[in-house]
């Protein structure tokens, strides 16, 4: 890509989190919500809802599905599809949130991916960074565009909260309303070498604990009916 780019780190930790305020405008945004609210297929459940385009994510294994055929990019995701890499991602994943849906805290799986984005759209919602006791809440407004590397993208969780309203840092209760996210992922080349026992499905595999952190997460998942955060 040419010139700078749009992304900048924000002055906060976790340290890594970059952001591109207006990655798509309102009106873009308007569109993209029609389509999805009158065009798309959902699952008919309640809770958070997830639509996979590109190479599927395979909740057994955490990476990608060899099972299901690559799905095409639709034209309303081309032009969501960040340039700041490069190749296109190789999966993405649209979920949308109804009010007082969540997603537990994760890191997105080491092993499989490598780059990973976000683009909001709809209502605002808090998203919850953790590592150890320190928790840092980040406002997800719609039309920014989030990239997670480094810290970020490795050592801390990142999830939203299962809840009705937000509290804002100035005291504001803040209603939830729907919300919508783009997650980009990029396949990793080569093994990720973090070496965080606690977090990192390459390490802990090395350590032989892959599999109990397999079996809690399918667990997790059962338990809430949603598909579980990769
Ligand atoms: O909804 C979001 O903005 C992020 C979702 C997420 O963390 C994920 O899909 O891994
Ligand atoms: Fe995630």
């Amino acid at each position: 890509m040419e010139g700078r780019s749009p992304f900048t780190e924000l002055p906060i930790e976790p340290r890594g989190l970059l952001w591109h305020e207006d990655f798509i405008t309102p009106e873009h945004e308007q569109q993209l919500i029609s389509i999805f609210q009158h065009e798309l297929e959902w699952p008919d459940r309640p809770g958070r809802l997830s639509l996979h385009y590109g190479y599927s994510f395979d909740y057994k294994t955490f990476g990608i599905d060899p099972d299901i055929p690559y799905k095409e990019f639709p034209a309303w995701l081309q032009p969501l599809i960040p340039t700041t890499e490069a190749r296109p991602p190789e999966q993405v994943c649209l979920q949308y949130y109804p009010p007082g849906a969540g997603i537990p805290p994760h890191v997105d799986a080491h092993m499989a991916y490598d780059q990973l984005y976000a683009l909001s759209l709809g209502a605002p919602a808090m998203m919850q960074f953790r590592k150890g006791e320190r928790q840092i809440e980040v406002d997800l407004t719609p039309c920014s565009m989030m990239q997670l590397t480094g810290e970020a993208r490795l050592h801390w969780t990142h999830g939203i909260r299962k809840r009705k309203t937000d509290t804002l840092a100035d005291g504001t209760v803040r209603p939830r309303a729907d919300r919508w996210s783009i997650t980009y992922r990029w396949v990793r080349d080569g093994d990720c070498e973090c070496g965080n026992v606690e977090l990192c499905d390459v390490a802990q595999r090395r350590n032989g604990v892959e599999k109990e952190k397999r079996s809690l997460k399918q667990s997790i998942a059962k338990s809430t009916d949603e598909d579980p955060a990769p």
